[in-house]
C-alpha cells in the first residue's frame, strides 16, 4: 500500500501553506481543522491538520500535537511531519523543540531532521544558520515579531535551548553531493546519538532531493519547502492542475480583507491596498473596550462599502506603534482584544452573506477559520509561493490565510483576481 504522509501543521497558515505546496508538486491533499471529520477521500496522499499551537502554552501545544498525531494514524497516515514557520517561530521555551521530542516519543523514534528552508520566499540555511533574504534571521524582521519575536539565526543553538535532545547538521556540500550523500550522513549523525539533523538549504532545487533523502523516516520536521520536497521527489510533479482545481474560489459573494498582522510585508501590503480600495484600521482602545459594539460597527462599515474591490480592516501597525501599544497594554491583552474582535467580525460576515475572506496573519488566520466553523479545505490555486486559495469542505466559504512575510506588495488586490464563474 502506498504511503499516506500526515502533517501536523502550528498555525493554520504554515498549514495552508504547506498543502498547497504539496499540491503545486502533484500530491492530493485534504486539510481538516480542529474536529473535522473521521473519513478523507481513499486517493489522498497527504492529510494536513491545522493547530493553532506556536505560541500557546508548551503542554497545550504538545497535547494537541499528539491529539493530531492520533487522529492522523487513524486517517491511515504513516509517515508524519511536523510543520512549523520557515523562520522557525518560537522561544526557549517551545513549542517546536517540545512537541518535536513529543513526536519521536510517541513514535518510539529517536531522530528526525530540521528544515524551515523556503528558498523561493527568501528563507534560506547555510552552515544551519537561517537566513530571511539574506539577512540573518535575528536581524530580519522576525526581531520585532509581536509574540515570537527572533533574537539567534543559529538553529542548532535554537533547538538546542527548547528540546532535550542533541542537534547536528548536514552542511551544505553533503547536499550538493545528493541523496545518496545527505542519506549517508544522517545515518553517520544518527550513528553518533544525534537526535535532529539540521539540513543546510539554499535553492528551491535542493528540496527533491531533500525530499528523497528523508522519505522513509517516520517524523521529519520543517516548513514548507520540504513538504514541496517529499511530494515532488514522489510524483515528478505530474497531477497538480487536477488537484488545484477543486479549491478555486467562486465568483459569487463578496470579499473581505482582513488583516492582523504586522510584518514587515503585511505593512506594506496595507499600504499598497490602501490606495486602491475602501479600509478602515481597527482601534485597540475599542478592542479592548466594547469588543461587541465595536464588532457591529466594524461590520456594518464593511457591509456598507462597495463590494469591489474587496473592503479592508487592518490592525497592522509597524514595529514603533505595535512596541507602544504592547508597552502600554500588555502585548498578550492586546492581540488576544485584536483576534477576538477579527474572529467575531468573519462571523458576522459570514452571517451576512461575505463567501471569501483574505486574512494575513497566522494567528489572525487561525482564529478567524475556527471563528468560521469549516472543517477542513480543499487546496485551490495559489495566489503566491506558500499562500493558496482554499475552499471550506462543507460550506461555500473561501479563504485566503496569508503568512505574515508571505506575498507581494499587490497581494490583496492579486487575491482577487482567481475568481471564477
Ligand atoms: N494593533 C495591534 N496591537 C496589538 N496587537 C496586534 C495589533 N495588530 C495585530 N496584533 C496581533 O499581532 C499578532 C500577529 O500575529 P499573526 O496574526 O500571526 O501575524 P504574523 O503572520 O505576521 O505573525 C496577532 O496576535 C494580532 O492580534
Ligand atoms: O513557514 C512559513 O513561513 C509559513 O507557513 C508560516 O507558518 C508563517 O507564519 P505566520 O507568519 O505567523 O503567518
Amino acid at each position: 500500500m502506498a504511503h499516506r504522509l500526515g502533517v501536523i501543521a502550528d498555525d493554520f497558515t504554515g498549514a495552508t501553506d504547506i498543502a498547497g505546496f504539496m499540491v503545486a508538486n502533484g500530491w492530493r491533499v485534504t486539510q481538516l481543522i480542529g474536529h473535522g471529520p473521521a473519513e478523507v477521500p481513499a486517493e489522498v496522499d497527504a492529510v494536513v491538520i491545522s493547530l493553532k499551537s506556536r505560541s500557546c502554552p508548551v503542554d497545550q501545544a504538545v497535547a494537541d500535537s499528539l491529539a493530531a498525531l492520533a487522529r492522523l494514524q487513524a486517517l491511515g497516515c504513516d509517515r508524519f511531519f511536523f510543520k512549523y514557520c520557515s523562520t522557525f517561530d518560537s522561544t526557549a521555551e517551545g513549542n517546536i523543540g517540545p512537541v518535536t521530542d513529543a513526536l519521536l516519543t510517541a513514535l518510539d523514534q529517536d531522530f528526525t531532521v530540521i528544515c524551515p528552508a523556503l528558498p523561493v520566499n527568501g528563507r534560506t540555511l547555510c552552515h544551519g544558520n537561517l537566513f530571511v533574504n539574506g539577512v540573518p534571521l535575528n536581524e530580519s524582521g522576525m526581531k520585532d515579531h509581536p509574540v515570537t519575536p527572533m533574537k539567534d539565526a543559529s538553529l542548532p543553538r535554537l533547538m538546542a535551548a527548547q528540546a532535550n535532545g542533541k542537534v547536528g547538521l548536514v552542511d551544505y556540500q553533503a547536499v550538493l553531493a545528493g541523496a545518496g550523500a545527505v542519506k549517508a550522513k544522517l545515518a553517520e549523525l544518527q550513528a553518533d546519538g544525534i537526535n535532529y539533523a539540521v539540513l543546510d538549504t539554499l535553492t528551491m532545487a535542493d528540496l527533491p532531493v531533500l525530499g528523497e533523502a528523508v522519505s522513509e523516516l517516520q517524523l521529519v520536521t520543517g516548513g514548507s519547502g520540504l513538504g514541496a520536497g517529499l511530494a515532488r521527489h514522489a510524483t515528478g510533479g505530474e497531477g497538480a492542475a487536477l488537484a488545484r482545481e477543486l479549491g478555486a474560489p467562486d465568483a459569487a459573494g463578496r470579499a473581505v480583507v482582513l488583516s492582523g498582522s504586522c510584518s514587515q510585508m503585511t505593512n506594506a501590503q496595507v499600504a499598497a491596498y490602501r490606495q486602491q480600495a475602501s479600509h478602515r484600521m481597527v482601534a485597540i482602545e475599542s478592542c479592548l473596550s466594547d469588543p461587541e459594539a465595536y464588532t457591529i460597527e466594524l461590520a456594518d462599515w464593511v457591509v456598507a462599502q462597495p463590494a469591489s474591490p474587496a473592503p479592508m480592516l487592518y490592525a497592522t501597525q509597524a514595529p514603533d506603534a505595535l512596541a507602544r501599544i504592547q508597552a502600554e497594554y500588555g502585548a498578550a491583552r492586546a492581540s488576544e482584544a485584536v483576534e477576538g474582535v477579527f474572529a467575531r467580525i468573519a462571523a458576522r460576515l459570514a452571517e451576512q452573506g461575505f463567501s471569501k475572506f483574505i486574512v494575513a496573519g497566522g494567528e489572525t488566520s487561525g482564529i478567524v477559520t475556527q471563528s468560521l466553523a469549516v472543517s477542513g479545505f480543499h487546496i485551490g490555486p495559489q495566489i503566491a509561493p506558500g499562500v493558496p486559495w482554499v475552499r471550506a469542505l462543507d460550506k461555500p466559504l473561501s479563504l485566503a490565510l496569508k503568512s505574515g512575510n508571505f506575498g507581494d506588495e499587490q497581494f490583496f488586490a492579486k487575491a482577487q483576481e482567481f475568481y471564477h464563474d
